[in-house]
């Protein structure tokens, strides 16, 4: 569905206040993602995560030089059809709370992201309505303007946002950020079932390893702006031999929770054990 070929970002930075020098802040990065798939990019804070969304989205701050290929679809995804894509066949989970409109109440704005996705206003309420209710976000929580919500209840508003808008790819920025491990978990799955049962892609982005494995297929590791590694998710068991580099076997293995051999559970399975 998606395809990005060796994409490099250059971002302009001053050096003795009026010298514009440029930092690669991307370098060669290539990555596929296919329908039915959640595809996991992990990497330490400053690894380009939400710079190779914002890439994929055409969002960048300008101005800023670009090399490589992106394709969606089949059809190459140019600026132009990047602004007719967005907020319809690609929808972004931002990181950011501040992508609330804070003079709007929170019900109105999953509806509009429904109308903008196709839906009459009428079925868009009736749509937007059952999106936050799926989060376990009440009535009042509904109808309340977003300064009025906890920061992991504004992400859930956020990911009903995606969660409506029926497109084709979901680029997920670390929709798990602020919650506990109950609604985290609820999240996860939902993008899970995102793409098993509706067929979407999801590109889920994370600095946590232990988020990804259990509802990924694929993981890309991002490090200083490169693709390290892209590895099933299968190949982080046992010691990580099924890795190619030294980095996503370390990155693996230091896991604090990782007990070699045992698959990752999610917090549900865990208490399910427990219990
Ligand atoms: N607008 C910008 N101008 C200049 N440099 C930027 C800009 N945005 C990001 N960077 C730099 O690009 C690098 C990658 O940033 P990015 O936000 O993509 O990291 P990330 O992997 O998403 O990190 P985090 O997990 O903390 O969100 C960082 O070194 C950052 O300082």
């Amino acid at each position: 569905m998606l395809k990005v070929e060796h994409l490099s970002l250059q971002l302009p930075y001053y050096a003795n206040w009026w010298r514009r020098c440029w930092a690669e802040v991307l370098r060669d990065v290539s990555l596929e993602i296919h329908p039915g798939e959640v595809h996991a990019v992990v990497g330490a804070s400053g690894a380009g995560k939400s710079l190779l969304a914002h890439a994929l989205l055409g969002l960048l701050p300008a101005p800023c030089r670009q090399t490589g290929r992106l394709h969606f679809q089949g059809q190459p995804l140019t600026a132009a059809r990047q602004r007719q894509l967005r907020g319809r066949d690609l929808a972004l989970i931002p990181q950011s709370l501040n992508a609330l409109d804070p003079l709007v109440r929170n019900q109105r704005q999953v509806s509009w992201a429904a109308q903008r996705a196709g839906h009459t206003p009428a079925s868009a309420r009736d749509t937007a309505t059952q999106a936050l209710d799926h989060y376990q976000l009440n009535a009042g929580a509904q109808q309340a303007f977003p300064h009025q919500l906890s920061g992991g209840m504004a992400r859930r508003v956020l990911t009903a946002m995606a969660h409506v808008s029926r497109a084709q790819l979901i680029i997920a920025d670390e929709p798990s950020v602020g919650l506990d491990p109950q609604q985290r978990d609820r999240v996860l799955n939902a993008l899970a079932a995102l793409a098993r049962g509706e067929g979407k892609a999801v590109l889920l982005i994370t600095h946590d390893l232990r988020h990804a494995l259990p509802i990924a297929q694929r993981v890309t590791i991002m490090r200083q702006g490169r693709c390290v590694e892209t590895a099933p998710a299968a190949a982080f068991q046992g010691e990580g031999s099924g890795l190619n580099t030294d980095y996503a076997q370390a990155l693996w293995q230091a896991l604090p929770d990782n007990q070699f051999g045992n698959p990752l559970t999610s917090t549900d399975e865990q208490a399910q054990n427990v219990a």
